[in-house]
């Protein structure tokens, strides 16, 4: 059984571009958990350009399933997770101005800081996740910073999928396997979709979790629009 944890950046992207609050993002959440999804993710970047601080200390008093916050482990936002206590937080290795997350961990020269910061998390009940490529020796530098969990970084298996590719699988079996072994969870996110998440599900053992926000807010539109549209026009009769 493989959780799915919807990522709601778009929601609050779409409300921000008009200063109110539609949609707001709260009872999103709220109605995303009654429609079945068994998280609630939120990757609040430092410009703060989708969701805010406080969305995040507003969805910690509502989320009844499980709340992950993502992101690059700067003061601010370790402060942030310490204070909110989500049930996972994913260390993410974001640059302050990056569009969306482009790389993952690179467990090695980092394995230090990486201890360190998760061992302050756990200590606080905090479940841990590394966001992660799928080489195989930052998966096994990725167990020794003592971290529960990784999360799969699946933008080129996405990208590759997309062309028709479809061993672009293969590494990520690989390190689900390899990651299992060396008694890791696994998470997954990043361009998963409609069109790819029952293949990837199928190939990769143990899988945990998956986070999905971009597409599944984009298939959500268009999915919607032909009622919407409808309505409208039942309402102008
Ligand atoms: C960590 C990750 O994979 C990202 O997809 C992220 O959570 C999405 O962030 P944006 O919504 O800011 O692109
Ligand atoms: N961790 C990945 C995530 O939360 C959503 O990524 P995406 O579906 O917006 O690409």
């Amino acid at each position: 059984m493989t959780k799915l944890s919807v990522n709601i950046n778009k929601i609050a992207t779409l409300r921000n571009s008009r200063g109110g609050n539609v949609p707001n993002l709260l009872k999103v959440a709220k109605d995303i958990e009654s429609f079945g999804a068994e998280g609630i993710t939120i990757h609040p970047r430092p410009d703060e350009r989708h969701i805010r601080y406080k969305d995040a200390r507003d969805l910690k008093k509502i989320v009844t399933t499980e709340f992950n916050i993502e992101g690059n482990p700067i003061k601010s936002f370790m402060d942030l997770v310490l204070e909110t206590k989500p049930t996972q937080v994913t260390l993410v290795p974001d640059a302050v101005d990056a569009i969306t997350s482009n790389a993952g961990w690179d467990t090695i020269k980092h394995q230090d800081f990486l201890q360190e910061v998760i061992k302050e998390f756990q200590q606080n009940g905090i479940r841990t996740s590394i966001f992660i490529d799928t080489d195989l020796k930052l998966i096994e530098a990725a167990a020794k910073t003592g971290t529960d969990r990784i999360e799969l970084y699946t933008e080129e298996f996405a990208s590759q999928f997309e062309i028709g590719n479809k061993n672009a699988v293969k590494p990520y079996t690989e390190a689900a396997i390899l990651a299992h072994q060396l008694g890791l969870g696994i998470n997954a996110g990043h361009d998963l979709s409609l069109d790819n998440i029952k293949f990837f599900k199928e190939n990769i053992p143990h899988l945990a979790e998956v986070s999905i926000g971009h597409a599944l807010i984009a298939e959500s539109l268009y999915l919607g629009l032909e009622n919407v549209v409808n309505m409208y026009l039942h309402r102008l009769k």
